[in-house]
């Protein structure tokens, strides 16, 4: 499927860190404009050190890419703690970098739970940087543990990113991407964009689409042909995911869509993907990152009142705009308060663009050139050009 070639593509992502690997030399002593002719001045990017690099369990592969990539074209050792529901890809990672020539001791998996892996690792004083991906809470605890010792630290973390459909869409593609963005591989996506902000105008036949595209998701075994939404990842985000939507309808919400398990999967941690209407803003729904298969929705009257709407959470990681007035776009995407904006789409990323969130989403940047900038330090380095004696001590100074 071509989704997976702009989203998954983890051998693209190591090419495209070792070219700018080859160039980092050649910007290397980038000179510094000063205003004494008597110095001069450059720039050493070197490498951070030994970097701990911390990932979930949703796309362990390419989650754990995002950060060895980089750290090993910026010429730092890595140490990897992959999720510990999800290690076994990572392990093959390090068997692909042996077979083709890594240095042993340069990226080193370690496996195992959060407390007892994880949480030594944050804190232990032989580790320079910590580049974390996970939830918010997770995050907090890792900057504490950075703190202790004012180590660097990059935070990804969760959302609960707004997408914006205004009057003027053709709304079979915009049903289309509406659910894309919120049940592609389940929902569990950081960046999913699982809060609908529709205009009231269009609502009524929007949401008769969305469920028509939503009833035509084939939800089965991943392996089967045609599959379009599998089970999720474990039992215990089975049972949160349901929780969710049982509070939501225990404070007036309603279940448009969904809200199940799937009735011809008897076994399987399967669920529909579910529309929730009725929402307020107070509601647990609204506020707090699912991980799941869930949109929730909410109507609007006027682009204000949109913006409002999309920017009313703690999160800022991703936000989207779905209409046909590219000025109207452009001024959502200034008022977003979020580190990625789609303009009519939603999840598209490239590994050559950076990533990464604002707010409770997390700080700092992966992918691009910002991904590399993640794990070098910046070292400032001037020298004393003039042949005459610097002459603070002579009188009168010439300063
Ligand atoms: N912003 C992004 O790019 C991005 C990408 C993917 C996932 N996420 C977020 O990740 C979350 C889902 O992943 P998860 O459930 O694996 O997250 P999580 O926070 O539970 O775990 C993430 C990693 O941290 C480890 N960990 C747990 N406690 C720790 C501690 N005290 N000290 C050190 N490490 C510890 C875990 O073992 C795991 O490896 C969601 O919130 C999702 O939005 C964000
Ligand atoms: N497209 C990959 C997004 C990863 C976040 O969960």
């Amino acid at each position: 499927m071509a989704v997976n070639s702009i989203q998954d593509d983890v051998a693209g992502c190591f090419e495209y860190y070792a070219d700018l690997a080859e160039g980092l030399d050649a910007k290397q002593k980038a000179p510094v404009s000063l205003p004494m002719e008597s110095f001069k001045s450059y720039v050493l990017k070197e490498p951070i050190g030994v970097v701990a690099l911390i990932t979930p369990w949703n796309y362990p592969l390419l989650m754990a890419t995002w950060k060895v990539a980089p750290a090993l074209a910026a010429g730092c050792a890595a140490i990897l703690k992959p999720s510990e529901l999800a290690s076994v890809t990572c392990l093959e990672l390090a068997e692909v970098c042996r077979e083709v020539g890594l240095p042993p001791g340069v990226l080193n998996i370690l496996t195992g739970l959060g407390h007892e892996a994880g949480a030594p690792l944050a804190s232990h004083p032989q580790v320079d940087k910590i580049a974390f991906t996970g939830s918010s809470a997770t995050g907090s605890k890792i900057m504490t543990a950075a703190a202790q010792l004012v180590k660097p630290v990059s935070l990804e973390l969760g959302g609960k990113s707004p997408i914006v459909v205004f009057e003027d869409v053709d709304l079979d593609k915009a049903a289309e991407w509406t659910i894309f963005g919120c049940f592609w591989t389940n929902g569990q996506i950081c960046s999913a964009t699982s809060r609908l902000i529709v205009h009231e105008s269009i609502a009524a036949q929007f949401f008769e689409k969305l469920v028509q595209w939503t009833r035509n998701i084939k939800i089965s075994d991943p392996l089967e042909e045609g599959c379009r939404l599998g089970p999720v990842v474990s039992g215990g985000q089975y049972e949160k995911i349901l929780k969710f939507i049982s509070t939501a309808k225990s404070e007036g919400a309603t279940i448009l869509c969904g809200g199940d398990r799937p009735e011809h999967l008897k076994k399987g941690f399967f669920l529909e993907p579910t529309i929730i209407t009725d929402v307020t803003t107070s509601m647990q729904i609204w506020r707090e990152e699912v991980f799941g298969p869930v949109l929730c929705v909410k109507t609007f009257s006027t682009e204000e009142e949109a913006i409002e709407l999309a920017n009313d959470t703690h999160y800022g990681l991703g936000a989207a705009v779905l209409s046909n007035d590219l000025e109207r776009c452009e001024r959502l995407t200034k008022a977003f308060q979020a580190g990625i904006v789609w303009i009519n789409c939603s999840q598209p990323c490239f590994c050559q663009a950076p990533w990464g969130g604002n707010k409770r989403s997390g700080f700092g940047r992966e992918l691009g050139e910002w991904g590399l900038d993640n794990y070098l330090s910046v070292k400032q380095v001037t020298q004393y050009i003039s042949d005459e004696p610097w002459g603070w001590y002579k009188s009168p100074s010439k300063l």
